[in-house]
């Protein structure tokens, strides 16, 4: 046996999960970080590190996040309580106040009166790209780590909104609608090809960049709108003003976050601003577009059809939610034509949930056991070369703090009594991360390390894994 499939036989070496996340022969995605197991236990066999003072990590997986991700926490040994969807909020509150970790999705929002009760989380793992259902400042403030997946069900975005260009540039809902009643209606009238066409992409980040290549591949123009000038792929060509993007797009379609910014971005003055008979798709965020404004525009014909992923109020389980007790319009979208209203499954494909469930868990595992925080959304990114089994007496130490001035100097007071071994600290606006590993530890010398650094007054969270 080699040594490197020695090292991916270890139990403690289990990232080897993201080499081979999918099966089907169009999945290419690898997680980025899943070569770093191998790169840091080149001096020999991570040691499995155990929390100081957590020992038994209880985790709380909300809206069905994909086995290949519960698989990953529960060959951890953790405690994983898994759950088809998300919680209303009494419930969430009373099993958050005792886990350690949460995984969620999009739907349950982790706002500061639910974290407020959350007195032992260490991290949150957002199955998924957004984290705008996080309150992720107050989350730092407190020291819980976040993770997402940033790129991993990109590509499946980007397919559903091709399939959506030519769903309704050739009405294709509703003569399937008919066609289920029982009605043959053949037509031509205001159907068209999209070659030639021009595809308007708001937002030209992971799923913007991808949709245009693929919408270049069948004939489209391709223009953007970002507020940050961004090299074009192909012969795509970004447009600086919104009101001149809107103006010459056949199909505007949305990609933008949450944001202060970008909410009601789609209202009734940017509706007007597009071309009569123009499309508008919504995959983003339900804020992103004023939904009674698109009703109106499209009542009157302005613009021809819609397709609506993502919407204001969102249910938090599968029913029969879709109806004006959520936002109060839904019946009023329902009677619309060459409307395709789906819930929100922009990113609901199997190869997509696969490969989010290994990306996010593996993060999960580095940050529970080794306190690493590379892809974090709100905390600084920190890493260190894992300690190995070879080095008996070491402990690694993490403490979250303030970012004010002189804290490294008290905290080395504290460890100087032992030998520190390698240390790293970085900070992101208010808050810093500093990771350190000494020798010469014995247990009994870790409580003292850790109440030590407790009591500083820049303190935000400490851990001692050994
Ligand atoms: N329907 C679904 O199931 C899914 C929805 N999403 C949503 O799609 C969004 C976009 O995803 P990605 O492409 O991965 O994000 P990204 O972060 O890679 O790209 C977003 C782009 O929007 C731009 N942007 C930000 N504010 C803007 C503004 N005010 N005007 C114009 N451009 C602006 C950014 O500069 C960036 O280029 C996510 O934030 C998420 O909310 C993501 C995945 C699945
Ligand atoms: O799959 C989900 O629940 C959420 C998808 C999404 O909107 C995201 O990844 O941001």
């Amino acid at each position: 046996m080699t040594q490197a499939q020695d090292i991916l036989r270890a139990p403690e070496a289990d990232y080897s999960h993201s080499l081979g996340v999918s099966a089907s022969p169009t999945a290419t995605f690898h997680s980025p970080l899943s070569s770093f197991s191998g790169v840091f236990s080149q001096r020999g066999q991570p040691k499995q590190l155990k929390p100081f003072n957590t020992q038994d990590i209880k985790i709380l997986l909300l809206e069905n996040v994909n086995q290949s991700g519960r698989d990953i926490l529960t060959g951890q040994g953790y405690q994983v309580e898994f759950h088809t969807s998300s919680l209303p909020e009494d419930q969430l509150i009373e099993k958050i106040r005792d886990v350690h970790v949460v995984g969620i999705r999009s739907k349950t929002k982790l706002n500061e009166k639910v974290l407020r009760e959350a007195k032992n989380l260490l991290v949150i793992g957002c199955f998924c790209i957004g984290t705008n259902q996080v309150d992720l400042e107050y989350a730092a403030e407190h020291g819980i780590a976040v993770f997402n997946s940033p790129f991993a069900n990109s590509r499946s975005v980007a397919e559903l909104v091709i399939g959506e260009i030519i769903t309704l540039a050739r009405q294709l809902g509703d003569r399937s609608n008919e066609m289920h009643r029982g009605t043959w209606n053949k037509v031509s009238s205001k159907c068209w090809e999209i070659r030639g066409k021009t595809l308007g992409i708001v937002g030209y980040g992971h799923i913007g960049s991808q949709l245009s290549v693929l919408a270049e591949a069948m004939g489209m123009n391709v223009i953007y709108y970002d507020v940050v000038s961004l090299m074009a792929l192909g012969t795509a060509r970004q447009i600086p003003k919104l009101e001149d993007f809107l103006s010459e797009a056949d199909f505007v379609t949305l990609h933008v976050p949450e944001l202060p910014e970008t909410k009601n971005m789609i209202s009734a003055k940017q509706l007007g601003q597009m071309k009569n008979g123009s499309y508008l798709i919504n995959a983003s965020r339900g804020t992103v577009v004023d939904i009674p404004a698109l009703i109106n525009a499209m009542r009157i014909g302005k613009i021809a059809g819609a397709a609506l992923d993502v919407y204001p109020g969102e249910p938090r389980a599968n029913g029969d939610y879709f109806n004006n007790s959520l936002n109060g319009w839904e019946e009023d979208l329902r009677s619309l034509n060459n409307i395709i209203l789906t819930p929100h499954i922009g990113g609901s494909t199997e190869e997509a949930q696969r490969a989010i469930g290994v990306e996010v868990s593996d993060a999960l595992v580095r940050y529970i056991n080794q306190g690493i925080t590379l892809g974090s959304v709100n905390m600084p990114e920190v890493n260190l070369r894992s300690l190995t089994l070879e080095e008996p007496d070491h402990a690694r130490v993490i403490y979250i703090h303030n970012n004010i001035p002189g804290v490294l100097r008290q905290v080395n007071e504290i460890l100087g009594n032992h030998n520190v071994d390698k240390q790293i600290s970085d900070s992101r606006g208010d808050f810093a991360y500093l990771m350190a590993d000494v020798s010469d530890v014995q247990i009994s010398d870790l409580k003292e390390i850790h109440d030590s650094l407790e009591a500083l007054g820049s303190r935000i969270m400490t851990r001692v894994l050994y």
